[in-house]
């Protein structure tokens, strides 16, 4: 069978990143009737998974994840880039769009080394280096220890194995397209909220291609993309960056959304939550949540986001 390439999809590297890609790959396929060679995937190595010795907020933030495949894409060497939605910077260049997001997976968070929070151990260490879960960590358990630890999934559990820590986090979207099921505790999102955009892989493409844009739009789960704007209108809101303790989650009920979300300080002693619900599209009502957190938090906090409040 002959077959031409009809997209070109960036994608970062990672074991975890190609899974993801190779989801898009299928809906893409299954929605216009293509083989898997009408997709070709263009791995490009991202300068985030090339620093793996210090905490991401250190050494640029999540601009790393988006700088090499935002290249690609301004350049037309790539179609269209899939992302993590939750590695994605608030603000985007305006030239690029997102095409689709797809039905979001589990958005909760997944403890290992411990059958849950309450029953880590006295003064362990547990290893994250993203400032929400330290922060929640340390609200709920002040005598705990957080130690950086950073790499790709397997990398991290080994880690844990080898006793870099005594515990650790991991997104269950995550280990859920890695097959890795089975490890770990189930954390309620409702008790530990997840990050914005947690579980939610988005494809970006050029504003301007209306091709790329509508191919992708077939693709695109229209509940999971109007949660992931929320929540992306919420951090918008609040200035966050990786530096900010930030945690939301957003549910639908009876056709509106209703989203909560917690700003920390660093260290977790400071918890400010709030809530809001309104018609799925609207932003103002998350950008407002964000304005009456900021508004609630004391200034060595508020300093911890940029605000527009
Ligand atoms: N920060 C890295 C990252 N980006 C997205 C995921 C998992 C998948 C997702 O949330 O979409 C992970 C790993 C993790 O947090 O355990």
């Amino acid at each position: 069978m002959t077959s031409t390439t009809q997209i070109r999809l960036g994608t970062r590297r990672s074991p975890l990143a190609m899974a993801q890609a190779v989801e898009t790959r299928s809906r893409l396929c299954a929605a216009h009737g293509w083989d898997e060679s009408a997709v070709e995937l263009v791995p490009v190595i991202a300068s985030g998974d090339k620093i793996q010795d210090r905490p991401l907020a250190d050494i640029g933030g999540k601009a790393l994840w988006t700088r090499e495949l935002d290249n690609w894409l301004d350049e037309g060497r790539i179609d269209a880039a899939v992302h993590s939605m939750k590695d994605v910077e608030t603000l985007r260049p305006a030239e690029f769009a997102i095409g689709a997001i797809l039905p979001r997976a589990d958005k909760a968070d997944m403890l290992l080394g411990a059958a849950s929070i309450a029953a880590i151990p006295r003064g362990a260490r547990v290893g994250t280096s993203a400032p929400r879960r330290a922060a929640q960590l340390l609200n709920a358990r002040p005598d705990l220890e957080v130690v950086g630890i950073r790499g790709n999934v397997a990398t991290r559990m080994a880690k844990l194995q080898a006793g870099e820590a005594d515990a650790t986090f991991l997104a269950a979207a995550g280990l859920e397209r890695l097959g890795e099921t089975g490890v770990g505790t189930r954390l309620d999102p409702e008790e530990w909220l997840p990050a914005p955009a947690q579980a939610a892989i988005g494809i970006e493409c050029r504003a301007a291609d209306d091709r790329t844009c509508d191919l992708l739009a077939a693709i695109d789960d229209k509940p999971s993309h109007e949660e992931v704007l929320a929540e992306r209108a919420l951090l918008e809101g609040l200035g966050g960056t990786c530096h900010s303790p930030i945690a939301a989650l957003t549910r639908r009920e009876g056709g509106k959304l209703r989203l909560t979300a917690t700003i920390y300080s660093a260290d977790g002693a400071i918890r400010i939550s709030d809530e809001a619900m309104f018609e799925p599209g609207d932003l103002d009502a998350p950008r407002q949540l964000a304005a009456r957190l900021l508004d609630k938090a004391p200034t060595h906090v508020s300093a911890l986001f940029g605000g527009q409040a």
